[in-house]
């Protein structure tokens, strides 16, 4: 079913377990198109199970999620996500080229439309000299890297991006940040999860998770000035309930 709606995502009421264990308790939110969301939270609060969900490789146990309209899970929406897990899901005997090649063939890429794809998302994450190279020989920051030029490959409408920033350097790292801010710019919603705090300052809105539940949500500078906090980190334990 479709609706309109100017949202990109909504979760309502979403509960995940995983047996008698609560992972996500009870979380509702919207991510308005072209936005960059952040999802901020210690290890083990729940970011990837969330963001999981929102890529439609996992199920709520309970409570809704719908993406552009549509509900999830639901496989055509594949295509218009791109989805960078926290471990990377590569073919390590296979090159770069081959990687992006049958990732690129998934969604029907092909051609000269998937050699300007892969040339674009390559020198984005500065890797076009290592296009041949077999994966097991890359680094554990390439491998990174390559898993974020393959969720960008098909131009995905919704990037959601699972820490895509471990792992590398900070120079590379601002490029990567500035050209998500061109694509949110151009249209693109992007969420993304993070420890880092410089790029929590850089999300348009965060959501802080904290034991799967939603603690505090809006634009960094809100979330500082509601608390009187100078960075977002002092927001988080103001938050947290680890400051008075
Ligand atoms: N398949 C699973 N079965 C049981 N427990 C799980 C499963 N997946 C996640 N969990 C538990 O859910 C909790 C949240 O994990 P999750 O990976 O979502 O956290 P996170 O915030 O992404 O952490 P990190 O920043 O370390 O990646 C953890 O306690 C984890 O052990």
């Amino acid at each position: 079913m479709t609706h309109e709606s100017s949202s990109c995502v909504e979760i309502r009421d979403v509960i995940r377990n995983f047996g008698e264990k609560i992972v996500i308790e009870r979380i509702s939110l919207r991510v308005e198109r072209g936005e960059i969301f952040g999802l901020l939270g210690p290890s083990g609060s729940g970011k990837t199970t969330l963001v999981k969900m929102l890529a439609g490789i996992d199920e709520a146990t309970s409570g809704e999620i719908s993406l552009l309209g549509v509900k999830l899970p639901k496989l055509a929406m594949m295509n218009r996500i791109g989805y960078m897990a926290q471990s990377d899901a590569l073919y390590a005997e296979l090159s770069a080229q081959e990687n992006l090649s049958f990732f690129g063939s998934l969604f029907e890429l092909g051609g000269a439309r998937l050699k300007e794809r892969i040339h674009y998302a390559m020198k984005l994450v500065g890797l076009e000299e290592h296009l041949n190279r077999i994966v097991s020989e890359y680094s554990g920051g390439m491998k990174r890297r390559l898993s974020l030029a393959i969720a960008l490959l098909h131009e995905p409408e919704v990037l959601i991006l699972d820490e895509p920033t471990v792992g590398i350097d900070p120079i590379l790292r601002k490029s990567i940040w500035n050209e998500l801010e061109a694509l949110s710019a151009a249209g693109t919603t992007i969420i993304v999860t993070t420890h880092v705090m410089d790029e929590a300052d850089k999300c348009h809105r965060l959501g802080m998770i904290r034991d799967g539940k939603l603690i505090a949500i809006g634009s960094p500078t809100d979330l500082k000035t509601r608390t009187g906090s100078s960075t977002i980190e002092e927001a988080f334990l103001h938050y947290g309930g680890e400051r008075p």
